[in-house]
């Protein structure tokens, strides 16, 4: 049993769980479900998944239950009438339901669509467990200004981001030398141009390591989700673009490191199991038990590590330039990615051409300042347009 310091028996911790029927979603209710008097559940949103949602909902009996796709309203309230448990449908119930007072907020909305939600949250004084790393990507800047304005408690749950908090020394950032985020490579680290220009939807999602939504895994493919952490760990941590590295870790052991300027480097290991991480975040600032396999060295017998080949992983290359251009570039980079991963996924694009689409993308669109949100959300609809259309002339 969990025994954190803000926490007495008396009062659990209040969490909503946006994104409760994924992969984060669900690794985060498997920690409720092995803590019940330590966290009480405000609300669950999924977005199509209603078999699922509802049966969370009866689990974990939420004040309040959200489906994003409008159309499962009336067989989600039947489903849970006479249960007291309020019922929404809709995008906008879905940023509503971040209205509600809750100790913890865990993000995990996969893609920009987790992006209002997750501001929502922020401005209503939430401590933020934050898995979806879009929201950085796509609005970085006025994202973390807006954790400053609230006085926000942000926690890293992505396990990269997740691992360097716990090993940055935020009281003496001008001792940090070097951020090194860890890639495994995905399931094609070896594989040259040809063999991946051939590749399923099924091979792309099997990653070698974790078990997480299709997204994130075509993501880890491509390399693309190390571009996005890359992004994601500039707005994160106090350092510069060229402060952070990548270094290829097919084990995914070591989650990543942060080097000083002493010569020291800090690392956090741990079984590939993202209920450590998410573990981190919700009993934050007090660790707690899950059954995540303990870490055997010896039975791995070894760790390694190699540089990344941006030849073969173009997605690297374009992350870093955008996050160097800055501007609307990251916001771009994120939408075309998004589009481009869902072809690739309803067997419309190759696999190579998901990069293809993500570089013509932001060759098209002109490199311009972001403002506000509304040149996010502009910018964002705009890079789905274009990436679209480029993807119907390749299809
Ligand atoms: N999975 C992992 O281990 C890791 C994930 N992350 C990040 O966490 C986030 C979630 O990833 P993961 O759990 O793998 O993703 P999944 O695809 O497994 O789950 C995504 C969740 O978001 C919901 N959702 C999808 N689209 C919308 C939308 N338009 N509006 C509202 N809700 C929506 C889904 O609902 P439904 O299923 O009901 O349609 C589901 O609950 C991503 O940003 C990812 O990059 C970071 C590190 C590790
Ligand atoms: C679990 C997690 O945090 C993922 O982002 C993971 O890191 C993906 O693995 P890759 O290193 O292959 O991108
Ligand atoms: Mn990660």
């Amino acid at each position: 049993m969990i025994q954190p310091l803000l926490q007495t028996a008396t009062a659990p911790r209040t969490v909503s769980v946006f994104g409760a029927t994924g992969s984060i979603g669900c690794n985060t209710l498997d920690l409720v479900r092995r803590n019940p008097d330590a966290y009480r559940i405000e609300a669950l949103t999924a977005y199509r998944n209603l078999d699922l949602l509802i049966a969370q909902a009866l689990e974990f009996r939420p004040h309040l239950a959200v489906i994003g796709d409008a159309s499962h309203y009336s067989a989600l309230k039947a489903a849970l009438a006479g249960t007291g448990i309020e019922v929404a449908a809709g995008d906008q119930a879905v940023v509503d339901a971040a209205d509600r007072p809750v100790d913890l907020v865990m993000a995990a909305i996969v893609g920009a669509a987790g992006l209002e939600p997750t501001l929502r949250a922020l401005r209503r004084g939430a401590v933020v467990a934050l898995a979806n790393k879009e929201c950085l990507v796509c609005a970085g800047e006025l994202f973390m200004r807006e954790v400053e304005r609230q006085g926000a408690t942000l926690l890293p749950v992505d396990s990269e981001h997740n691992a360097i908090f716990q090993v940055f020394d935020f009281d003496r950032p001008e001792a940090v030398d070097r951020i090194i985020l860890t890639a495994s490579g995905g399931p094609f680290r070896t594989w040259d141009r040809d063999s991946m220009a051939q590749v399923t939807p099924e091979q792309a999602v099997a990653h070698p390591n974790w078990d997480m939504g299709a997204k994130i895994s075509v993501d880890s493919a491509t390399m693309f989700n190390k571009g996005l952490e890359l992004i994601e760990a500039f707005h994160l941590f106090p350092v510069k673009a060229e402060q952070i590295e990548i270094l290829v870790h097919p084990q995914s052991v070591v989650h990543s490191m942060v080097s000083y300027i002493d010569g020291s480097v800090l690392a956090q290991l741990g079984s590939p199991d993202m209920r450590t991480p998410i573990s981190y975040a919700l009993g934050w600032p007090a660790r707690m038990e899950t059954p995540a396999r303990r870490l055997n060295l010896a039975q791995i017998g070894r760790l390694d590590f190699a540089e990344p080949d941006l030849e073969r992983f173009p997605a690297l290359r374009l992350a870093r330039e955008a996050l160097v251009a800055g501007g609307n570039a990251p916001t771009v980079l994120n939408a075309a990615n998004e589009v481009a991963v869902a072809g690739f996924l309803a067997r419309k694009i190759g696999f190579l051409q998901i990069a293809e689409i993500v570089q013509t993308t932001l060759e098209t669109l002109p490199l311009a300042g972001v403002e506000d949100l509304d040149d996010v959300r502009e910018t964002d609809r705009e890079a789905r347009r274009v990436a679209d259309a480029i993807m119907r002339r390749i299809e």
